[in-house]
């Protein structure tokens, strides 16, 4: 069993959605897969109208295979500081032809005030690990999870574009979606996330910066949040680069040509190009940085503005990840 997705980009990158059907007929919401938590969580009709700005909706009540999952709630709050909330239900998910008879689905009742304007997205399909999915009494799995066992391959693969349709894959490994070898690194899942230690950087043309660190691969986040001392590094060779403290990071000006940037895993050298680093015009003439500091988070995040350069093997049979060029 395996299947393929597309992928759609939201302006500037900022996030990907996709097609998934849930219920009896089916149903479809786009849903922003996100390997960086762990609950399936949608619009329905219990999902307040003065919260929602048009988003569609899971209807649980039209679906002959739901199923209410009796005293279960959930409540995730994410590092953004965004939160939702609700109840559960069970029902048919497919993605791409690959179909989980009973996922659990979470019901939002609650949705803070970035979901609530994000009018395209329906919500949120985790594909981190369950040990973080919020579901009580009783932890629910993700999709991949429920799903992995009747794949041809126990994996996932992220092939996100530059403002162009991607897709992810389940199953197997497209080798069209990626040039010269993958390298594969064990992942460190003990926060529940896919955890990985990158061996150093470059900034352009300079030399390798050997350095090993703790990151995680996520699509849900839409920057490339590292140590201040490597986002430090890489816009000082940017003229007219500067700290905005009220902007909340680096802008710089839009004219600008910008370095690539380089990261490491064990030997391999993923590239990421300059002008992937330009996430977005604050005004005519100056613009948002790509790379800013993680230093508030406590790790590091290689979110969608490094992933859309990569393509990304998620293996859970033997919890590694796996990086190419394209
Ligand atoms: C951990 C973290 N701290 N900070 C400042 C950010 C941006 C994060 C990552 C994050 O919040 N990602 C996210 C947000 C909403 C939905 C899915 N993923």
């Amino acid at each position: 069993n395996f299947g393929t997705v597309e992928t759609i980009p939201e302006a500037f990158d900022r996030e990907y959605l996709s097609p998934v059907q849930i219920g009896t007929p089916p149903q479809t919401v786009n849903l922003n897969f996100d390997t960086g938590s762990a609950d399936l969580w949608v619009n329905t009709n219990e999902t307040p109208e003065n919260q929602q700005n048009g988003q569609v909706e899971y209807n649980p009540t039209l679906s002959s295979t739901a199923k209410k999952m009796e005293g279960a709630t959930w409540d995730i709050t994410y590092g953004d500081g965004s939160a939702s909330s609700g109840i559960v239900y069970t029902d048919v998910v497919s993605i791409g032809g690959v179909t989980v008879q009973s996922q659990a689905v979470e019901s939002a009742q609650q949705v803070s005030s970035s979901f609530q304007a994000d009018a395209a997205s329906s919500g949120l399909l985790g594909l981190a690990y369950g040990t973080i999915n919020t579901v009580q009494p009783v932890q629910q799995k993700t999709f991949f999870e429920n799903a992995m066992n009747d794949l041809a391959s126990p994996l996932f693969t992220v092939n996100l574009m530059k403002q162009a349709a991607g897709s992810y894959d389940f199953g197997y490994i497209n080798a069209s979606e990626y040039t010269g070898e993958i390298q594969y690194t064990p992942v460190d899942n003990s926060r529940g996330f896919w955890g990985f230690n990158p061996s150093g950087f470059q900034v352009g043309n300079s030399s390798f910066n050997a350095s090993s660190w703790y990151a995680i691969a996520d699509t849900g986040t839409s920057l490339l949040l590292l140590p201040s001392g490597m986002v430090d590094i890489y816009w000082s060779a940017v003229s007219g680069a500067k700290f905005d403290a009220l902007q909340g990071g680096y802008t710089f000006p839009c004219n600008t040509t910008l370095p690539s940037f380089t990261f490491g895993v064990e030997e391999y050298r993923g590239v990421i190009p300059g002008h992937f680093m330009n996430y977005a015009a604050i005004t005519k003439t100056t613009c948002f940085g790509g790379i800013q500091s993680s230093d508030a988070l406590g790790f590091s995040i290689f979110g969608d503005v490094a992933l859309k350069a990569q393509f990304v093997v998620f293996d859970g049979g033997d919890n590694t990840l796996g990086w190419a060029n394209k």
